[in-house]
This record gives C-alpha cells, sequence and structure tokens, in this order.
C-alpha cells in the first residue's frame, strides 16, 4: 500500500475534499500555461465549426490535474463527461455500451488509458476513428461484421506512462499534451485557493512552505494543507501561521523539499551499499522493499526533476546536490573530499 503523505496517487481521504477543490474553468486552472493556451484555441475552433474536439491524449506523473483537466474540457465545450478506466472496461462489450450511449459531442474520458486489454483497444480504433463499431455477428461460417455509427465524441485518455501505449493507438490522438510539475510560486496559489475554498485562514508565507514541499504535484500540496490545518486547529489558534507551517510539516516528517523518510531512505541505501551507484531499478527496489515500478513512476520523477537522481544506460546515480541536501560528504568522484 502506498500510505506516503508525499504520495502522488490518489488517496481514499482526498477524494471528498478534492472534489471540491477542482476547478472548473479554464480560466481557474493555474499553470501548465503552455497546454491550456493550446486548448483554449482547439476548444474554440471546435465550438465554432460545431464539431467533436479532437481526441485528446494527457499523459505525466500522476496528481498533476489530468482528471481535473478532462471536466474542464468537457464543462468548456458544454457537453456530458463519462469517465472510466483502462482496467475497468474488461470485455469489448463493455467498451460498446460506453460507446453507444454517448451524445453528440460528449467527451469520454479513459484514466489509466495504457491499461486497456488488448483485445478493447482495437474496438477503439474505428470508434477513434470513423466514429464506427464494428460489431460480429453469429459464430463460425456464417459470421459476420456489421458496422454500428456512433455519434462524434472526443475521447480524451490520461496516462501516466506515454511510453507504454501501442503506436496505433497513440497516433489516433490529434492533441497530446504532456502535463509538467508545477513551480512553487502555482503551487502557493493552489494552495491559497484551496485554502479559500475551505475556509482555513493562512499566511502567505505558509501556503508557500506548503508549496515548497508539495513535489510539484497540487493533489500533495491540498493534502499536506489538511494536516497542517489540523496542527494549527489543535495546537495553535486556527490560524496557519509560517512558524506553525513549519513545525507541522516536520512533525508529519515532509523535509524543505518535500522528501520523506522513504526517499532518504532509498538516497541512503544507495549511497552506503552501492557508493551512490550506477544502481539498477530492480537492485534499489529489492534494496528498499518498494515495487520497480513504484520508483520509477511515482517517486524517481521528482527526484530527477530537483536533480538528485540521474538515469544512466548502466543505472541511477546520485548527484552531489542530493549528498549535500543530506548533510554528506561529496565523494571523491564529484571532485569532492569523500570520506577523507
Ligand atoms: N491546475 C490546477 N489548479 C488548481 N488545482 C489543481 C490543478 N491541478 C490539480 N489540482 C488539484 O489537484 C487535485 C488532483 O488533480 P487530479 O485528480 O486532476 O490529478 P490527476 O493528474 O488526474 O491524477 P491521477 O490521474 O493520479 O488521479 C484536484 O482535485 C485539484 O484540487
Amino acid at each position: 500500500m502506498d500510505d506516503r503523505i508525499i504520495s502522488a496517487n490518489l488517496m481514499m481521504e482526498d477524494a471528498a475534499v478534492e472534489l471540491s477543490l477542482r476547478p472548473r474553468y479554464l480560466a481557474e486552472y493555474i499553470g501548465q500555461t503552455q497546454v491550456k493556451e493550446n486548448l483554449k484555441v482547439f476548444i474554440e475552433a471546435a465550438k465554432l465549426r460545431k464539431e467533436a474536439l479532437d481526441h485528446v491524449l494527457l499523459y505525466g506523473p500522476p496528481g498533476l490535474g489530468k482528471t481535473t483537466l478532462s471536466n474542464i474540457i468537457a464543462n468548456e465545450l458544454g457537453v456530458n463527461l463519462r469517465t472510466t478506466s483502462g482496467p475497468a472496461i474488461e470485455r469489448p462489450g463493455d467498451l460498446a455500451a460506453l460507446l453507444t450511449n454517448l451524445q453528440e459531442g460528449d467527451v469520454l474520458f479513459i484514466d489509466e488509458i495504457h491499461r486497456l486489454h488488448r483485445t478493447v483497444e482495437e474496438v477503439l480504433y474505428p470508434a477513434m476513428e470513423d466514429f464506427a463499431l464494428d460489431i460480429m455477428i453469429g459464430k463460425g461460417p456464417s459470421a459476420r461484421s456489421v458496422r454500428l455509427e456512433l455519434p462524434p465524441f472526443t475521447l480524451i485518455g490520461a496516462t501516466t506512462r506515454a511510453g507504454l501505449l501501442s503506436a496505433p493507438l497513440r497516433d489516433r490522438f490529434g492533441v497530446v499534451s504532456r502535463l509538467e510539475f508545477y513551480t512553487v510560486d502555482e503551487l502557493a496559489f493552489i494552495v491559497s485557493r484551496a485554502s479559500e475554498i475551505l475556509g482555513v485562514d493562512i499566511v502567505g508565507e505558509a501556503a508557500r512552505e506548503i508549496a515548497m514541499r508539495s513535489r510539484g504535484t497540487p493533489r500533495i500540496g491540498n493534502r499536506l494543507l489538511k494536516r497542517v490545518r489540523d496542527f494549527a486547529q489543535v495546537r495553535g489558534d486556527g490560524i496557519v501561521t509560517h512558524e506553525l507551517a513549519r513545525y507541522a510539516l516536520e512533525l508529519i516528517q515532509v523535509d524543505p523539499l518535500g522528501l520523506d523518510q522513504i526517499d532518504h531512505k532509498m538516497l541512503k541505501a544507495m549511497i552506503s551499499s552501492y557508493r551512490g551507484g550506477p544502481v539498477g531499478l530492480d537492485t534499489l527496489a529489492a534494496t528498499i522493499g518498494e515495487e520497480s515500478q513504484t520508483i520509477e513512476d511515482v517517486y524517481e520523477p521528482y527526484l530527477m526533476q530537483i536533480g538528485f537522481l540521474q538515469r544512466t544506460p548502466r543505472g541511477r546515480i546520485v548527484t552531489p546536490q542530493a549528498y549535500v541536501h543530506l548533510g554528506l560528504p561529496i565523494p571523491e568522484q564529484f571532485g569532492g573530499e569523500g570520506g577523507k
């Protein structure tokens, strides 16, 4: 179970709050400027032509706002949104049922689209390309295929692993957008906005402190805000001051760059057992008792983003910046004093 407070994955406790915090229009959606600007034009053009928007693929690490953006796209287009996920569509018939229930221009959102079954994916190709379903009727020699027309619709696919998408599926998306980690300024804005909605009294520096420790991810920012609010209510007078935010974040063991105990454990294990690397992903996973895929999808992207880890063909390497952050001497191969 992934229950780290700095996990970008959706947790049970997030669900209700996220609904209330989710921006509903592009104008309220903070950051991701490039993606937003492009979408604004494509949405406007589709509306002018009274056509369905081209299919959209959103990819990037978890918690950056793919689901939120899909809701916004449907809202801006003024159409219905149907939501499902790759693993939830077990048989081609399940997808056919979803598709035949769409109205003209509707948005179908498929989260984790890289996990679609191959047989389901094949049904999706003609649906995306020609707005048609090819259905097999009968069995054996008398079997024949019947083509069913679908209303024009927009498929939005979301994935954390664009590399796992098959080429034919990827090619059928007209718009492919990569979501990036958020800057501290953007996150501070998101945390302040969430505080307003949740009725939390917070000073600007405290929102910024939370933002700095949110690993570039709004979902984490919102979660840290809720925990800090608890401390303000129980240990303080309800107001989230800078001092209180720092105190609470220290107690919940999220360091000034948003690293938790597991990040520290992983980096330290790489340093003490493998002299900082290179170390292979599977070896690393076994050493710290985590799944390789979790390390690769969830933890590593942020450590690479802040320049603490580097991926090389021979494995992962801890960078000098990480040694400095952990308060360890920089090794000789980086021109440091090493353990001397
Ligand atoms: N640009 C943004 N501005 C304001 N809040 C945001 C933004 N992006 C995301 N959020 C907040 O972060 C929460 C998580 O976003 P969302 O559920 O869309 O992430 P996601 O990328 O779909 O993650 P996953 O696919 O892992 O569920 C939302 O409820 C929303 O409150």
